[in-house]
């Protein structure tokens, strides 16, 4: 599935300014299985674009399409049915239940999805580290293992895209590094694309086509 941006320019920067290459106000296309880097400094609308292609926020001038639907024309339904099997999604809220222990919040998403086994599961959680805090409450987790128990479930589900918003903004360059490999080899496993927004340039060695704002 391609996703076609045109002239979309987020309402609270309407009236502003972009630059020749920026993706706001201008066309843009994001190939099918291909992998983006939105750089940014804060504020110039990373959270915004990820949230109107989710379907989360309508609050922006022109049009999205996802190949030749346009997302405007989408029941709930038609977005329930993308977000369980088209579009994952991490975002910068993370959206975990605090009450739960780490397993249970992965479970809540995987056991409707049956999209791992448990030794899957098990595996990427080690991967990334996390897996001695299986049995935590997730409220009791640092940020940057709370990133990576929603890095890991977001990937308990099919996708031919992955939105992630800041998702490494509390890992060091090592778990960084990890978290990434382990997202771009879920996409190629699957042929799926990768749309991830970050502040700085410390993922510019990684093989990912950077986009400006
Ligand atoms: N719901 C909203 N209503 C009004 N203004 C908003 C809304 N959401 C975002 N904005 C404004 O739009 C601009 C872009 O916000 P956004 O959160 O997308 O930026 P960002 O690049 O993700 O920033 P950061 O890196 O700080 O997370 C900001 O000026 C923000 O104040």
């Amino acid at each position: 599935m391609n996703i076609f941006l045109k002239n979309i320019v987020p309402a609270p920067l309407i009236g502003k300014v972009f630059e020749e290459h920026s993706i706001w106000n201008h066309a843009c296309c994001f190939n099918a299985g291909e992998y983006y880097l939105i750089e940014a400094q804060s504020g110039e609308g990373k959270s915004s674009l990820m949230a109107f292609l989710y379907g989360l926020r309508f609050d922006y001038s022109g049009v999205i399409m996802l190949d030749d639907v346009s997302i405007q024309s989408l029941s709930l339904s038609n977005w329930i049915a993308y977000r369980q099997s088209k579009i994952a999604a991490v975002f910068q809220t993370l959206s975990l239940f605090d009450g739960l222990t780490l397993m249970e919040n992965i479970q809540v998403k995987n056991e409707l999805t049956a999209f791992k086994t448990e030794k899957e599961v098990d595996e990427m959680l080690g991967t990334l580290g996390v897996l001695a805090h299986k049995n935590q409450k997730v409220g009791t987790l640092s940020m940057g293992q709370k990133q990576r128990v929603a890095i890991v479930r977001a990937l308990c589900q099919p996708f031919e895209w992955i939105l992630l918003d800041e998702p490494f903004s509390h890992l060091d360059q090592i778990n960084t590094g990890l978290a990434l490999q382990l997202i771009l080899d879920a996409c190629a496993a699957q042929n799926a694309g990768l749309i991830l927004t970050s502040l700085g340039d410390e993922l510019e060695a990684y093989p990912l086509k950077t986009l400006r704002l």
